[in-house]
């Protein structure tokens, strides 16, 4: 019963206290006493039940007409109808009865409710007409992600990204080479039983094929790699940074592409990393002493704020902006549920505003990446053209990737290329 009762607590305290899911798991596993196979369960149900909230909901919410019921119970038929539809190695009557008892323990006045309407949900699984659900529903986003997605990249590419997006996949680490070579690291993995294999996108990436736990591996605090997924990796290769350099990184906690940088830049130059977040800065610092790296200089500020003492000043200019944050929703599935649609042109609004302040700080010759992890119209190439129209000694500038030419932006859809969701646009004076 423990595993259930578990994955449930982390469920509810997810929607009740905000909470973000991969932190949650990685404070609550370590001290759970089960096997790892067992946390493995957990992971699986936290991640599935987050994923496919509002297609659960729908699905219980047929068999229960009172509308007050607490927010653990809603959570328990979550996890019921979970097992019901998605789970296909399940004893159901041995799982039902465990939720059952958790009912009794945690919300005895609803138990009884509970038992009835999963009996319900498994009596009647196999009458459920998928035509009449509502398509957002069935593809487990809301429905106003449904329709941007569906104006921003049609219909079919939409489905294709939804179905890599309610998916999980294996983690990616990008060697730190300012440590060790790509080839000796793989050594130190295969010395460890780890499984890996080459990156899908990036030369210096490796996909972690099973689990590892990395925070905690000799590996990871001797500043060999740094978890990243290959999408992420791209504005800083295509910013392309030169030893010597001097660079700005605009919204740079926890760090990721400012070390990135770093690395391209074979620790040589100076790199300023700001962020508005004093305490997500600290995590730069952090990152930066594990991997071995001396030229970033973190700078709290709002860029918006940042003094025209710097105007001009900047060879590479990075701004990876905040963002909705669509494109990674599938190691973060709880951001779906949190998201407004107007969050969308909130954001959009002081994206244009934050790169128009970036703009000012490049020289000349310099070149500038405007980034964000997501897949909205209002939040890329609507920031894009905005900037554009009011700033017209900018223009995109083109770049080859791998062999490819793109025009100055670099779309990359999850499903076509395996990795998340992200927007990157290389800019420069006309
Ligand atoms: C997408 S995350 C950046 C991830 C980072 N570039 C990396 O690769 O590790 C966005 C960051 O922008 C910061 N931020 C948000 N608004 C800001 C502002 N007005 N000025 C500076 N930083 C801001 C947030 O604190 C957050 O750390």
């Amino acid at each position: 019963m423990e595993v259930r009762l578990r994955a449930a607590e982390i469920l509810y305290d997810l929607e009740r206290r905000e909470a973000y899911l991969n932190i949650l798991l990685r404070n609550r596993l370590p001290f759970y006493d089960l096997s790892l196979k067992e946390k493995h369960f957990i992971t699986e149900l936290v991640y599935g039940v987050t994923r496919w909230k509002i297609t659960l909901d729908y699905i219980w919410s047929r068999f229960v007409r009172r509308d007050n019921l607490s927010l653990f119970s809603k959570v328990l038929l979550r996890l019921v109808v979970y097992h019901v539809y998605f789970l296909k190695d399940t004893i159901l009557p041995v799982a039902v009865n465990e939720i059952v008892e958790i009912a009794k323990k945690k919300v005895p006045k609803e138990a009884k409710l509970i038992n009835a309407v999963s009996r319900n949900i498994i009596r009647e699984k196999n009458n459920l007409n998928l035509n009449s659900i509502p398509l957002h529903i069935r593809y487990g986003v809301p429905d106003f992600i449904l329709e941007e997605w569906f104006d921003y990249i049609g219909r079919g590419e939409a489905v294709k990204a939804l179905s890599w997006l309610n998916r999980s996949h294996n983690v990616s680490i990008r060697v730190n080479t300012l440590k060790i070579s790509k080839k000796d690291l793989k050594e130190k993995l295969l010395e460890r039983r780890i499984k890996f294999k080459d990156g899908n996108l990036v030369d210096q990436a490796l996909i972690i094929e099973d689990g590892f736990d990395f925070e905690r591996s000799d590996l990871f605090n001797e500043g060999y790699f740094v978890i990243q997924s290959e999408a992420s990796m791209l504005p800083a290769l295509i910013l392309n940074p030169k030893p010597g350099n001097r660079v700005i990184d605009l919204c740079s906690a926890p760090g990721l592409k400012s070390t990135h940088l770093a690395e391209l830049m074979k620790n040589q130059g100076k790199i300023i990393s700001v962020d508005i977040n004093k305490n997500r800065l600290r995590l730069v610092e952090e990152n930066a002493k594990r991997l071995g790296i001396s030229i970033i200089e973190t700078f709290s500020q709002d860029v918006l704020n940042l003094p025209s003492s710097l105007d001009r000043s900047f060879d590479r200019v990075l701004l990876d902006a905040p963002c909705s944050g669509l494109g990674v929703i599938s190691h973060k599935p709880e951001i779906k549920w949190r998201l407004k649609r107007d969050d969308i042109y909130n954001l959009s609004e002081m994206q244009v505003k934050m790169l128009e302040r970036a703009g000012k700080l490049l020289k000349r010759e310099g070149r500038m990446v405007y980034s964000t992890c997501t897949i909205t119209w209002h939040e890329n190439e609507s920031v894009l053209l905005q900037f554009l129209q009011r700033n017209p000694e900018f223009k995109l500038v083109n770049f080859k990737y791998k062999g490819e030419l793109f025009p100055g932006i670099m779309k990359v859809l999850p499903h076509k290329y395996n990795t998340d969701g992200f927007f990157i646009a290389l800019i420069g004076y006309e």
